[in-house]
């Protein structure tokens, strides 16, 4: 073994990771993984006998016999490995997430999977982070233990102390002169002190003295002590020189100092001594140090109250901080605001470039939003990708737009990952108290509302919570109650707007636009519900439906002697579900619809979304036959440079520009150079939301290939389209 391989071997060790080269048997066509340097023990634990060595090599089905949910993955793996995803030297990776799987001892253990091409290399990396969430539970676990012991033996000291104080006053009842009482607290362990109403020393024990280190056991020194613990106590208790006062029997622990300037913990308990009229006679003060118990619950407070990846403050610490101050501002009848920050598409970072990765941009950020707020403020991490912030004296809203301004500009500053350079932002929702609730519960719950808001608006902002929200809200809420009836009971249907060529085409194009009839709200717009259905997962089903109705009629168009393509719009998810591909085949077998007359129109912000799970679908469905429209393209994301990637025939032009042709200039220059940049590529150019025939003629003039709009059409129903499309003729400009 060379000095390179003992270091990459030692790497290996250290990182615990199981790493594969990967290579494909052009005779057998099947792929070879040859373990890189040893196998972790982790790793053996899954195999039935010990086969692995440096030298041996898995084929594919023993690799995914032995991690069953690897046959998943390597496809998607050997799709990025084949297909060269990588540019220019860069390295690709694609992540599988996590998967839990029990090895042959039985012990569950957290996998990920992870799929590299470095230079002409192809590697499987398994990756085991159970170590990782192993220590995290035996850490709160532990955090609990403590807690636990802390709590009984405090209550343990309360009784104690409780069973102390009545015996004396029976003593004190039974000899008020004081008389036998040292022996019953010589060597008593608690610290026991017998004073009169003004503070004078009568009795004091051994363990006083320990505790409080005294030096000078003179009377003026002890006379002071209760006078002390009043004052040191003071501060947190304010009732206590009241209840001691009037006769009141008093017990709690507060930070005191002893005679040597030390800071201690004590509990202390004082209880009067009246006598038979009721006249207050002495006071009985037990004490006990307790610094040990608080030393350790400082230690489980950081355990349990502090976020393990950032350090910051965690949800439960969060909550408890955010009722106390909201306490404090109704008795002082002041104001606070909290800022709720969650960041917009975290989950890509964890999913492309690892967990890892993502701890290390939530520290990041953690530390940057720490730096932007004043000491007074308070900043968690709530979990995830959420942090909030409560700021006590901030309530005007142009200081806290200033504030979540800054927040946002610390937040999207550049970080860079391994070679990787990332701009994240983030969505912000702010409430205030008492405007906007008063309580802690309503008040998150309206600054969670005015972040989803905040992101439904696209991101990247902050906005303040209003009223109408709650409104927007439970109406939502509602629709996505009737989705669920809406499919069953037919309230759906299909509309389709043709698209027209203004060169020579042989074909004749469309888009399959759906339309909902609710029964008491009447028609709802696919702007309004398909976000609901997004979210709720009732788009899977509703898309499904899009694509086999606009199947069906494209094959009666077909079988009318017609060559039409129907665009179907497809969301994100429906993208990102791993069986998309036979799903589309088969409606399209089901229907008898060649390929080449389906076209499947996603957004621009899909595919950034997930760009490289993304272009692997979209080659899956390209193979098929089908063609793909990127729609909106310009609205979003926006970046020319990632075109060249996207396995795309056609762009559809945001209709934003298309609306302020032929005058505008910048938009005539974004028009121009995305039509010349596409034909370069070999993609054509619809533009979308003609509505005037000023922009039509520019659009002709500047060779845009297809036109959609009002000016032309509306959609159609699907008994009308057939007719429409009759009269289209495929080869002649409009
Ligand atoms: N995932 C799915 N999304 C769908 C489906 N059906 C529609 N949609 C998406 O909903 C959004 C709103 O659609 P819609 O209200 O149907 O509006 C479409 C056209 O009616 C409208 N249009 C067409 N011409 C013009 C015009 O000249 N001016 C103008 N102001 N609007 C016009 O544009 C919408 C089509 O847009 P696009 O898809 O971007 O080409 C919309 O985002 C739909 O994509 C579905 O089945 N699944």
């Amino acid at each position: 073994m060379n000095d390179t391989q003992k270091i990459l071997q030692a790497l290996l060790a250290d990182l615990d990771i199981a790493v594969f080269l990967c290579e494909s048997r052009t005779d057998t066509q099947v792929l070879v993984f040859q373990p890189i340097g040893m196998l972790p023990d982790w790793c053996t634990w899954f195999l039935p006998v010990p086969v692995f060595t440096t030298e041996s090599e898995l084929s594919l089905p023993e690799l995914t016999e032995v991690f069953p949910y690897l046959d998943v993955f390597i496809p998607d793996a050997e799709a990025l490995w084949r297909e060269a995803l990588w540019r220019d030297n860069q390295t690709t990776r694609l992540n599988s997430g996590l998967w839990t799987q029990t090895d042959n001892e039985g012990k569950d253990q957290q996998l990920e999977a992870i799929a590299l091409k470095i230079r002409d290399k192809d590697i499987l990396v398994l990756v085991n982070l159970s170590q990782t969430y192993g220590e995290r539970q035996r850490i709160y676990q532990r955090a609990r233990e403590i807690a636990l012991v802390n709590e009984q033996l405090i209550y343990q000291l309360n009784q104690k102390q409780r069973r102390l104080q009545s015996l004396l006053v029976e003593k004190l009842h039974q000899s008020p002169d004081l008389t036998n009482l040292d022996e019953n607290i010589r060597d008593c362990a608690s610290a026991v002190l017998i004073c009169k109403p003004d503070g004078e020393v009568e009795v004091m024990n051994r363990a006083l003295v320990n505790i409080y280190k005294v030096t000078n056991t003179g009377d003026t020194q002890q006379q002071s002590l209760l006078d002390k613990w009043l004052k040191e106590a003071e501060s947190q208790y304010p009732e206590i020189k009241r209840v001691v006062d009037t006769g009141g029997y008093w017990e709690g622990e507060f930070e005191s100092r002893n005679d040597m300037g030390e800071t201690i913990w004590i509990r202390l308990a004082i209880g009067p001594v009246l006598d038979d009229r009721g006249a207050l006679m002495h006071y009985i003060c037990i004490a006990n140090d307790i610094s040990s118990f608080k030393k350790s619950g400082d230690e489980i407070k950081k355990l349990t109250d502090y976020d393990f990846t950032t350090q910051l403050p965690n949800r439960r610490h969060f909550w408890r901080k955010l009722t106390k101050l909201i306490d404090h501002c109704m008795h002082a009848k002041s104001h606070l605001s909290i800022i709720y920050i969650d960041l917009d598409h975290f989950k890509r970072i964890n999913d492309t470039l690892g967990h890892h990765a993502g701890d290390y941009l939530l520290n990041t950020i953690a530390t940057r939003l720490a730096r932007c707020i004043k000491q007074e403020d308070f900043i968690a991490h709530l979990g995830g990708d959420e942090f909030a912030i409560i700021l006590p004296k901030v309530r005007l809203s142009a200081d806290l737009n200033k504030i979540a301004t800054r927040l946002l500009n610390a937040i999207n500053q550049e970080t860079r990952i391994e070679e990787v350079s990332l701009n994240i932002n983030a969505s912000v929702g702010i409430a205030s108290y008492p405007k906007d609730g008063l309580d802690a519960t309503t008040l998150m719950k309206r600054a969670d509302l005015a972040m989803f808001q905040a992101k439904e608006l696209g991101r990247a902002r902050f906005q303040a919570f209003h009223e109408n929200m709650e409104y927007d809200f439970s109406k939502k809420v509602q629709l996505e109650n009737d989705l669920h009836k809406a499919l069953n009971e037919n309230q759906f249907d299909l509309h389709y707007q043709p698209q027209v060529c203004t060169g020579k085409d042989h074909y004749l194009r469309m888009e399959a636009l759906i339309r909902w009839e609710h029964p008491t709200e009447g028609k709802v717009s696919p702007a309004a519900f398909i976000p609901i259905a997004e979210d709720s997962g009732l788009i899977q089903e509703i898309g499904h439906w899009v694509l086999k109705t606009a199947c069906a009629t494209a094959k009666q168009m077909v079988r009318r002697g017609l060559n039409v393509v129907v665009a179907v719009n497809v969301s994100a998810h429906q993208i990102k579900h791993p069986d998309f591909q036979n799903l589309v085949e088969t409606v399209l077998k089901d229907n008898q619809l060649p390929a080449q007359h389906l076209e499947l129109e996603i957004t621009e912000s899909i595919l950034m979304q997930e760009l490289d799970m993304a272009v692997i679908m979209l080659k899956k469905l390209r193979r098929l036959g089908v063609s793909i429209s990127l729609d909106d393209f310009g609205s979003g994301y926006s970046s020319l440079n990632y075109l060249k990637q996207l396995p795309v025939d056609i762009l559809k032009l945001d209709r934003s520009f298309i609306h302020e042709l032929p005058f505008n200039e910048e938009s005539q220059k974004i028009t121009t150079s995305i039509i010349s940049l596409a034909h370069g590529l070999g993609i054509k150019v619809i533009a979308e939301g003609v509505e005037n025939q000023d922009q039509a003629d520019f659009l002709i003039e500047n060779n845009c290939d297809y036109m959609q709009g009002y000016l032309f059409y509306y959609p159609v129903t699907s008994d009308h389209i057939i007719s429409v499309i009759e009269t289209l003729s495929p080869s002649q400009p409009p």
